[in-house]
């Protein structure tokens, strides 16, 4: 079905704009003059302290079946300008008829903790080629890191307890229901309700059953009977249907048949009202019945302030069923990730690092051919140097914010490691596909070297990234430079 919509290669998955300055880029002759352009985001989601980043693997199989196709260049032949005359000319078609993509991409592994303004992505390689990827790549790692850093979230509330992800019905289209539970995997999720994501995916599928079920017996009794009946391994109850603590003794009397014949009731699951106190007074039912393994699962449009409120207040939910709030990111819907040009090579073959000025300190980007060093000492994750990799880390060892250069730090550390790893080299992927169950945990382990303060939900703690100092100086140098200039500009033309 999803292949109905679209079948890749998807070299047209880009915005116009993109094909219109491509094609400037070749009529000058400058199609291939060497870029790199980074993708990162300014501030982590939700007003957090930290993203977990996702969609690599589906970007890079992506930029593996990029070309245009016959069909793609005919739609582009048919493209006019506003004199009705063609928008691109016959040879920069058979150009991109031809163009294989020779770039080089290194990207930080999924499930890595990252922070504002550190590259994600690397992409360096013909200017034309770049260029066409800035919008794909934004699509596809957007989106998987805004939900996997939902779902790291809740499941931080959760504590040990396991997130059910049930947001297919409430999801954006086919693609952003299967890239959701996906991400929600990486960040955290135990399972998923969508079953073509377990089977394409390989995520562990799990489910109770609906209202519906129980509406269609004459009573909740003969429902959850024949529910045991037919379903004997799997029964998770859902008691709010008339009244929830009746249901939950509904459940009980079932269970106790199932019980003599040989199965187990799972649990039961609440839906609505309030559900501290229905799950204070389940646990009791279903214990004082004997069934003190039987598990209480929660639903209803749960996110992790909820969920952090309802452990607090002494709730004995074990299992949480979160759709909604998960899957559409329902507090802050995208992630602004950014892709910006920050080198360019010259004539005679050095490179020129470029800065895009702003009167936001956030918005100025940072110049050069980036890297990021993460520090840890003990195992704990203590800070994070953007670096520009052709010039090395200045001796100094300190990182300089880049919104405030007076703020400052040493980083005294036991171990680092660079984040950004090769991943394509001339257009060919030279790293392996990792499994969803190892991306999984390098998030929960990396999660676990963060300081608590950092992972908090309310006004979380800055986590120190800076710059080193030598690509600061530079980066003041060249924002001083090209104010100046645009002063002289000013001055000549008044
Ligand atoms: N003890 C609690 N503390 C905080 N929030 C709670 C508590 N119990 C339930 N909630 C949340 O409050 C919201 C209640 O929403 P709503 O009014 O839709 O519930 P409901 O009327 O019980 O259920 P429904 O309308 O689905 O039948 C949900 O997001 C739910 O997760
Ligand atoms: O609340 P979410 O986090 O999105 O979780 C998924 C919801 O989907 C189901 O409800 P259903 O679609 O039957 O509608 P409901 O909201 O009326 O219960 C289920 O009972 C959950 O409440
Ligand atoms: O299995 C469930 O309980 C379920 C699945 C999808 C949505 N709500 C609940």
């Amino acid at each position: 079905m999803i292949n109905e919509l679209y079948q890749p290669p998807l070299a047209l998955l880009t915005d116009l704009y993109q094909l219109t300055m491509a094609y400037g880029y070749w009529k000058l002759g400058r199609a291939d003059q060497q870029a790199v352009f980074h993708l990162f985001f300014r501030k982590p989601p939700f007003a957090g302290g930290y993203a977990v980043a996702a969609g690599l693997e589906q970007a890079l199989q992506y930029l593996e079946r990029f070309r245009f196709d016959a069909s793609d260049l005919e739609y582009l032949a048919s493209l006019t300008g506003n004199d009705d005359a063609p928008l691109f000319e016959q040879g920069f078609l058979e150009y991109l008829d031809q163009t294989k993509l020779t770039v080089d991409v290194d990207a930080v592994p999924e499930g890595t903790i990252t922070f504002g303004q550190e590259p994600l992505l690397r992409v360096r390689g013909p200017i034309l080629q770049c260029q066409l990827l800035e919008t794909p790549l934004l699509n596809l790692i957007n989106f998987q890191t805004l939900i996997a850093t939902k779902a790291s979230r809740i499941a931080t509330a959760a504590g040990d307890d396991p997130i059910l992800e049930f947001g297919l019905r409430r999801a954006q289209g086919i693609d952003g229901a299967l890239s959701a539970s996906r991400a929600a995997y990486i960040g955290g999720s135990a399972a998923t309700s969508n079953v073509l994501a377990g089977k394409m995916l390989g995520i562990p599928v799990k489910g109770t059953h609906a209202h519906s079920w129980v509406m269609s017996f004459a009573t909740e009794a003969e429902a959850f009977d024949q529910y045991a009946a037919a379903m004997p391994n799997n029964c998770v109850f859902l008691v709010d249907t008339y009244d929830t603590l009746d249901g939950v003794r509904q459940a009980c009397e079932v269970g106790k048949t199932l019980r003599q014949r040989g199965h187990e009731m799972v649990g039961i699951r609440l839906d609505s009202g309030d559900l501290a106190y229905l799950s204070i007074e389940a646990r009791k039912i279903l214990d004082e019945a004997g069934f003190p393994a039987a598990a209480i699962v929660a639903s209803n449009d749960l996110d992790e302030h909820i969920i952090e409120s309802l452990k607090t207040q002494g709730s004995q939910i074990a299992i949480w069923g979160v759709g909604t709030k998960l899957v559409t990111a329902f507090d802050q819907p995208a992630l602004g990730g950014v892709y910006k040009l920050a080198a360019i090579q010259q004539a005679d073959g050095t490179w020129l690092p470029k800065v895009k000025l702003s009167e936001q300190a956030i918005k100025t980007s940072i110049p050069g051919t980036l890297q990021v060093r993460r520090y840890l000492a003990e195992g704990r994750m203590i800070g994070d140097m953007i670096y520009d990799q052709t010039q090395g880390i200045d001796p100094r060892g300190v990182i300089v914010d880049s919104k405030d250069a007076t703020r400052r730090k040493r980083l005294v550390c036991t171990e680092s490691t660079d984040l950004l790893q090769p991943t394509m080299r001339a257009g060919e992927r030279v790293s392996p596909s990792e499994t969803l169950t190892d991306i999984r945990q390098r998030a929960k382990q990396q999660l676990a070297s963060l300081h608590p303060t950092i992972k908090r939900f309310m006004n979380p703690h800055e986590y120190p990234v800076g710059l080193d100092i030598g690509l600061h100086e530079l980066r003041d140098k060249m924002i001083h430079e090209a104010r100046q200039s645009r002063w002289n500009d000013e001055e000549t033309t008044t």
